[in-house]
């Protein structure tokens, strides 16, 4: 079987050139050729000879992407990608223009099996997880596309990062390496729906990311109703977790907090949200739920927004209603691809 060369780290590329009697610096040409200057094949690498990329296409294979669709938002410029992958999936991925740089919000999956109520791409299941060339893929496509540099990444987009754990570590490490895209480990933010054992193994890595828990709840009865894992990890388990991320890398956490109108965003659940997180460093982003045809959840309406917003402030809590990004432009993640491969 030959090997995905678009995952492997610069020493193990390395370690392979030497195996095939070709020198190290070699290795060194053809990273920069992947993850620097971001071509889609051996032909494309002008610097090394015909005999060596005859050598790497009998060894490796080379991943790419097809662009099957763009939507651009009318109102903030915000790009929705749908890349087809080698095997025919699709998946999504979300360019987003901010002051302080550009931003890509990545699928980690096709699909994801964690069955949360609200969300679209669950809806079918999981079909696979993505390697780390194609989390890499995804970025590299939208760079080359809108020949922007991406400096902020967030795995926010289709299936459960700690369901990928593996892939997704590596695909870390890949994008903030030296010698490839570089980008600030404090640049990138995953998002995990609360998998207990992959969110302590992630704080054991000691890396500057940034750790986003998907609360949406404030007790566990609330929450086993809108996502399944719920039925799996307690509340107080979780944030034990989101304590012991902390502790051991100086991150603040995130949570992401969904307002679904008369589900969780009533003045008792601001009171209860309080309670949980007041003794933790840590920040809450509300995002208005983005209403999905498979579901009659609606958005919280913005009034009840702020009000909420505005009780977590007087409690010292740092909050922020999230900016809704591309909302014309099937906007909660899933929507798309779902809509292309149903038609
Ligand atoms: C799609 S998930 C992917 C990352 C990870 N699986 C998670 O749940 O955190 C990213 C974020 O989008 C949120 N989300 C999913 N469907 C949504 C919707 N219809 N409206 C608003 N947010 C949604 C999730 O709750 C989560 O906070
Ligand atoms: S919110 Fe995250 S974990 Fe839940 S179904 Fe959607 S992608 Fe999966």
């Amino acid at each position: 079987m030959k090997k995905d060369i678009k995952s492997m780290t610069l020493s193990e590329l390395k370690e392979d050139m030497a195996g095939m009697g070709e020198k190290s610096f070699r290795a060194g040409q053809i990273y920069e050729w992947v993850h620097v200057k971001l071509v889609r094949s051996f032909d494309d690498m002008t610097n090394i000879s015909g005999e060596l990329k005859e050598k790497c296409k009998e060894n490796y294979d080379f991943t790419d992407l097809k662009e099957v669709m763009v939507q651009e938002s009318k109102v903030d410029g915000t790009k929705k990608f749908l890349f087809e992958l080698w095997d025919g999936n699709m998946v999504e991925s979300v360019w987003m223009k901010y002051k302080h740089g550009n931003s890509v919000c990545i699928s980690s999956q096709v699909g994801c099996r964690m069955g949360c109520t609200f969300c679209a791409s669950t809806l079918d299941g999981l079909e696979r997880s993505l390697t780390s060339s194609e989390m890499l893929d995804q970025i590299y496509a939208i760079t080359r596309l809108t020949g922007e540099k991406v400096s902020n990444v967030v795995v926010m987009g289709t299936g459960e990062p700690m369901d990928n754990y593996d892939n997704v570590l590596r695909f870390i490490r890949l994008l903030t390496d030296e010698s490839g895209l570089n980008i600030s480990q404090r640049n990138i933010t995953v998002s995990t729906c609360g998998i207990v054992p992959g969110m302590r193994r992630l704080a054991e890595e000691k890396l500057q990311i940034t750790l986003a828990l998907s609360l949406h709840a404030t007790t566990d009865e609330k929450r086993r109703r809108l996502m399944p894992i719920a039925n799996r990890y307690s509340l107080d388990e979780l944030i034990e977790a989101c304590a012991y991320y902390f502790e051991k890398t100086g991150r603040r956490i995130t949570f992401e907090y969904s307002l679904v109108g008369g589900i969780n965003d009533t003045n008792e659940d601001a009171r209860e949200l309080i309670t949980l997180i007041r003794h933790l460093n840590c920040h809450v982003n509300l995002i208005p739920v983005n209403p999905i045809k498979e579901r009659d959840y609606v958005s919280s309406t913005h009034e009840k927004a702020v009000a909420f917003k505005n009780k977590l402030e007087k409690n010292g809590i740092n909050v922020t209603i999230r900016r809704e990004m591309g909302r014309d432009i099937d906007g909660a993640c899933g929507q798309l691809r779902r809509k292309v491969i149903h038609q």
